[in-house]
């Protein structure tokens, strides 16, 4: 079984034409789109057309993004020539020296398609960081490095310090995430609580809408490529299959990981809605620990995404919250324009109930049914993490101003009691606050019936477990 720690990528690991997946966890999707591609065109076959080049020839420069603060967040210009970042002065004036000038470089931490992942340490002051060395040569590395010039200083996107770069590399020195990656949090913890998975998807779909507010589509998310600082908070990483896209364009690579690929990315046409799409997915892991859309070939990975009607009424959703399944639901329709928007996914009554804010809001709400004696300073924050399973989530996953529990004098009204009362103001306070089209259950609970869930467990194994 491949360690999980272990990022296996590069073209030594793609399979041989229609082999079986190896069985190693069902959330993790070693193979990229741009894999499958290469592999398909390597197997001569064309059920998959591969559309790269109209993405990889948008941009051929480097341009580096202005100082902190001397550009505005302007959503409603979301242009590829909006600027804002907060890269040191470094970006630019690295060019011009070499990386060994100011860093030593140590051990590899990770591995990617294009390139390695080693730590350095700043000859300054110490202060250590992640630096990716990025062959230059395809279009999709000159991007990567722009992209996360362009979004750099978002506290949930890996921090770009310093671009060098010589005649044959670009070196990325980047914020270290010594926390691993969200994939291997997953493959601990199995299931999480549904309060644990909310404040997840929050962070994830803050920086989605984000990056889309930038004029940015991601096209890769995935747990793998969220990673987590040594205090626990996530930082999306991985922009090498990020496009840039204007109001209204839509985009044509068939790129992206195949678990997690959208149905219309299949289809040739799409835009940044894909985002959300793979969101959902990664939820759907979450709470119930299973991938949605399976398969033993990638073939059959994709008839599910395109085909597979879900079933949130039997099997594993019987135990989750009506709130959550109605989440997912519209999080992975196939309907484009039913699927919700990065804001819509955050006004969502479940992620309202579920997060900090919300509950401070209900708390302090006046006149509030059945618990007036409980205060704000009742709802503290605490780094003592148990979610509302009272299942132990482990320190530092995120930060621990994520959980919000009821201090010791609150005996008197019990925890889930106050829950209760809580669960119905608060949605109440939410339902007022959004507006949610009607769901296209047809498409996603249809009448060919339940998908049977052959495993309940990301780590057991078994063929329709197998991982991607
Ligand atoms: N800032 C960082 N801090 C710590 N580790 C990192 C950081 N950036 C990347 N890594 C590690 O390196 C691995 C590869 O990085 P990354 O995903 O950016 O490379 P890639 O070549 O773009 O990968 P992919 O093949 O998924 O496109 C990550 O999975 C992670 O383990």
């Amino acid at each position: 079984m491949e360690a999980l720690g272990k990022k296996r990528k590069g073209p030594e690991v793609l399979p041989s034409c229609r082999r079986s997946f190896s069985p190693v966890t069902i959330v993790w999707s070693p193979l990229s789109l741009e894999d499958y591609s290469r592999q398909k065109k390597k197997c001569k076959e064309d059920e998959v057309k591969v559309a790269v080049g109209s993405v990889r020839s948008v941009v051929r420069g480097i341009v580096t993004a202005p100082p902190c603060g001397s550009a505005t967040l302007d959503p409603s210009n979301r242009g590829i020539k909006r600027k804002i970042g907060c890269i040191d002065a470094a970006t630019t004036l690295g060019r011009k020296k070499k990386i060994e000038q100011d860093y030593d470089l140590g051990a590899t931490i990770g591995c990617g398609k294009f390139g390695s992942v080693v730590l350095c340490r700043s000859k300054v002051n110490g202060e250590e960081f992640a630096c990716k060395t990025l062959c230059k040569g395809e279009e999709l590395v000159h991007q990567e490095v722009e992209i996360m010039q362009h979004l750099s200083g978002h506290p949930g996107i890996v921090t770009l310090k310093a671009v060098y770069e010589d005649l044959k590399s670009f070196f990325l020195v980047m914020e270290l995430c010594s926390g691993g990656r969200l994939l291997d949090q997953m493959a601990k913890e199995r299931q999480y609580s549904e309060y644990c998975a909310a404040n997840i998807l929050k962070e994830l779909v803050l920086v989605i809408k984000y990056c889309h507010d930038m004029g940015v589509v991601h096209r890769d998310i995935k747990p793998e490529n969220i990673l987590l600082t040594a205090s626990g908070q996530m930082k999306l990483a991985d922009f090498g299959l990020a496009v840039r896209m204007s109001n209204g364009q839509s985009l044509t690579g068939v790129v992206g990981s195949p678990a997690y690929v959208a149905p219309e990315v299949l289809m040739g046409n799409y835009s940044e809605k894909v985002d959300i799409w793979s969101a959902g997915v990664l939820l759907h892991a979450l709470l119930v620990s299973v991938l949605p859309f399976q398969g033993d070939t990638l073939d059959s990975i994709f008839e599910a995404i395109k085909n597979v009607n879900l079933d949130f009424e039997n099997g594993v959703w019987r135990s989750i919250s009506q709130p959550a399944r109605d989440l997912v639901a519209h999080m992975l329709t196939r309907d484009v324009s039913a699927r919700l928007t990065a804001d819509e996914v955050l006004r969502h009554p479940w992620i309202l109930f579920h997060t900090e804010a919300t509950l401070e809001m209900v708390a302090l709400k006046p006149g509030m049914r059945n618990h007036g004696r409980l205060t704000s300073q009742q709802l503290t924050i605490s780094p003592r993490v148990v979610s509302e399973r009272n299942k132990e989530i482990p320190r530092g996953f995120l930060n621990d101003d994520c959980f919000c529990f009821l201090s010791s004098d609150s005996s008197s009204t019990t925890r889930s009691e106050v829950q209760d009362c809580m669960l119905v103001d608060a949605l109440t306070v939410a339902i007022s606050h959004v507006r949610i089209s009607e769901p296209k259950r047809t498409r996603l609970c249809g009448s060919t019936g339940p998908v049977p869930q052959e495993c309940s467990s990301n780590v057991k194994i078994n063929n329709l477990c197998t991982a991607f």
